[in-house]
């Protein structure tokens, strides 16, 4: 049969004339839920998260002490305004436009040192955010010293050229004067600022939504003091209450060190590239100055090895000699990158901020050596809590209230799973069972009786044998809290045997048990999954240096909880003979006469002994308090406590909404 000619839909002139570029913002604004923006709950707190990490960035570098106010107030139905302020050292006039107005525009990218933010989208993109759905500009006041003016810019990004349009002051933004007149200057244009001799205030407006629970603003709050004990936040939220964080450290972390590219993790598009933008020098120069590690042997032995001249000029390299040269690398020895640039928090730090934070007894931490991925250097931790309450039972009839009514979940066993981190479906089921509400009960419909019931159910019922495991995960001290099963930490979570460290745990899948696990990776270049930072990559060498932190905390935590056993076998074994030893004390003095009082201490003396691991006494580093401490050595970087003796959350102070208003009138 002949073909049948189909007429031509289009041409390649007619598609030319449809082919374009497409600027940065246009494809981001598009596809939003890359960056974090896929639903209004989360581009409330990716909008937080992103403004946050850049003000701990940034008074980091400039060694300053962070303080942060963070403030989120509701405009309108489904519309917040959040401001976020620092006391950093504040952004130039001109900078000021680019990075709140344009995409891919940031002091972090071109360099290798573990910083929060790393792409130079973040914050751009929140406020592009805030524009597209509500329409209002970002507002950013920033000072960069007492003595000088405060500069305030309204910005909308234009996405069509990916540049910033200024809205205020004839498009030039506006100067705040310094001192008195400033603050006049400020109350009468209703400009939003803390005063304070230098930082930055951005405010954005957006569509979102505010809820409490796993994956919130309270949530990254709460973890980022975890990990950040030299921070003070505080935190005014849309329902009026206050949340004050003091810093418990006093001092900054150690600066990272920016360290240049390592040549095995260069790849050969990159290498080529570096050499083309390179300025003019030799070969032997360039593998010198722009790599690290390379000393002049090398640089020589890469040259001779992939037959490029070593004085040559680094410009006349062609194209089949940068392929050689690249082969040349990957068969040469060079030393691993310095690791020094890593600053990890440090187990100290870690089992203070989680003893403060999550209810336990037993806590142990552990701080892998530094290690590399595609020539970039990392660091992992780990930190793990065990017992304590469950997350359900610490909750009170208010905050029950309030997460009742602004739960989105359509049934109470729903409700249940997605708003305490690590309580199961089982856990939830038996709470539901034992309130007596209905399976299939709507949360927002109880009746106050009915919450009464709930609550009592959480208070009451063992959840701790079916509680997951919980796990906190940190990047570069950021908390992550999506994206879990995608992410590298979770599957060496999963992948790792935990039932030989006294846990349960079914194949494939997260131990149970009232545990609490965090883990840090510390790098210079984090490997997210994707622009929203949200899981990391499973890298071969990152899971292995997670294995290890794991099994260094599971080894402690099971020779802790084995001997906890042994200790409660014994004393159970102990009650036993008590129970009995006064009735064979006088049943044998009828028999032989003997002193039955006398009988009974020696018989009670021997079960005293037969049972004397009952008595054991573990101090605060997990040994055991008399003789012998070799029978149970757990290493410095332990701590056990009486979990009654907890006092609970971070320096956090709580402000309700009467009292904050009383102590204002006040
Ligand atoms: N509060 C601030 N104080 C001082 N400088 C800031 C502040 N916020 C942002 N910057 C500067 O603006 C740049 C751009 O910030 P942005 O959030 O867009 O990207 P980033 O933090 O570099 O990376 P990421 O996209 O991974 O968050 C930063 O690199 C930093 O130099």
């Amino acid at each position: 049969m002949p073909a049948t000619k189909s007429a031509r839909r289009s041409d390649a002139t007619k598609m030319a004339a449809a082919q374009k570029e497409i600027s940065v913002s246009e494809f981001f604004a598009k596809n939003r839920h890359l960056l974090g923006f896929d639903n209004p709950r989360k581009a409330l707190l990716t909008t937080v998260k992103e403004a946050v990490d850049n003000s701990l960035d940034a008074c980091e570098e400039a060694g300053i002490l962070p303080e942060i106010w963070v403030h989120i107030e509701p405009t309108a139905a489904g519309k917040y305004k959040v401001g976020i302020q620092d006391n950093g050292p504040g952004i130039l006039k001109k900078q000021i436009p680019l990075i709140f107005g344009k995409l891919l525009y940031g002091s972090k990218f071109h360099r290798l040192r573990q910083s929060r933010g790393q792409q130079g989208i973040g914050i751009s993109a929140a406020g592009m955010y805030g524009v597209q759905t509500t329409g209002k500009p970002v507002k950013i006041v920033s000072k960069v010293s007492k003595g000088k003016p405060a500069h305030y810019y309204e910005i909308q990004i234009d996405t069509k050229r990916n540049e910033p349009k200024i809205l205020n002051g004839k498009g030039d933004g506006e100067d705040i004067p310094a001192g008195e007149k400033g603050l006049a200057y400020i109350e009468k244009h209703g400009i939003e600022w803390v005063p304070q001799d230098h930082g930055t205030r951005v405010t954005i407006e957006l569509e979102a939504k505010f809820v409490r629970g796993r994956g919130s603003v309270d949530e990254y709050l709460e973890q980022t003091a975890i990990a950040n004990p030299h921070v003070t936040l505080h935190y005014l939220d849309p329902e009026s209450y206050q949340y004050d964080y003091t810093r418990s450290a006093e001092a900054l972390p150690p600066e990272p060190k920016e360290i240049k590219p390592h040549p095995y993790g260069t790849e050969l598009g990159r290498l080529a590239a570096m050499m083309e933008e390179s300025e003019a020098m030799s070969v032997s120069e360039f593998f010198r100055t722009k790599f690290s590690r390379v000393t002049p042997a090398i640089a020589r032995k890469l040259c001779e090895s992939a037959k490029v001249s070593v004085r040559g000029s680094v410009h006349k390299v062609d194209r089949p000699q940068v392929e050689k040269l690249f082969e040349a690398i990957q068969s040469t020895k060079i030393s691993p990158p310095a690791t020094d640039c890593i600053c990890p928090i440090g187990e100290d730090l870690i089992l203070k901020g989680l003893h403060h934070v999550v209810p336990g007894e037993f806590y142990a931490a552990a701080t892998r050596p530094p290690a590399v991925y595609r020539g970039n250097p990392f660091v992992v931790e780990v930190g793990l809590a065990y017992g304590g309450t469950a997350p359900t039972q610490n909750v009170t009839r208010d905050l029950l209230n309030d997460l009742l009514d602004e739960t989105d979940t359509r049934t109470v066993r729903q409700f249940l799973i997605h708003t305490f981190n690590g309580l199961g479906g089982d856990s939830a089921d038996k709470i539901v069972k034992e309130s007596g509400l209905k399976t299939r009960q709507a949360p927002s419909g109880l009746k106050p009786k009915e919450r009464d019931k709930l609550l009592a159910a959480m208070k009451n019922v063992n959840v701790s044998e079916g509680q997951q495991m919980n796990i906190l995960r940190y990047a570069n001290r950021v908390p992550l809290q999506f994206q879990q099963s995608a992410c590298a930490v979770t599957q060496t979570v999963i992948g790792t045997n935990w039932r030989g460290y006294g846990l349960t745990q079914s194949r494939g899948s997260m131990p149970k048990g009232p545990v609490s696990l965090m883990v840090h990776i510390a790098s210079v270049w984090v490997p997210f999954t994707s622009e929203s930072k949200e899981a990391i990559a499973s890298y071969p060498e990152i899971q292995k240096e997670i294995r290890l932190g794991l099994q260094a905390v599971g080894r402690k935590l099971g020779m802790y909880l084995r001997r906890r056993l042994k200790v409660r076998q014994q004393s159970d074994r102990r009650e036993v003979f008590q129970r009995y030893l006064k009735e064979v004390a006088s049943a044998v003095s009828v028999i032989n006469a003997a002193e039955e009082k006398e009988l009974y201490e020696q018989l009670l003396n021997v079960a005293r002994k037969r049972t004397a691991e009952a008595d054991t006494k573990l101090d605060d580093r997990g040994r055991k308090v008399e003789e012998d401490p070799s029978q149970l050595n757990l290493g410095d970087n332990v701590l056990i406590v009486n979990p009654a003796h907890h006092e609970a959350a971070i320096n956090r102070v709580v402000t309700a909404p009467e009292e904050a208003e009383e102590d204002a009138e006040a």
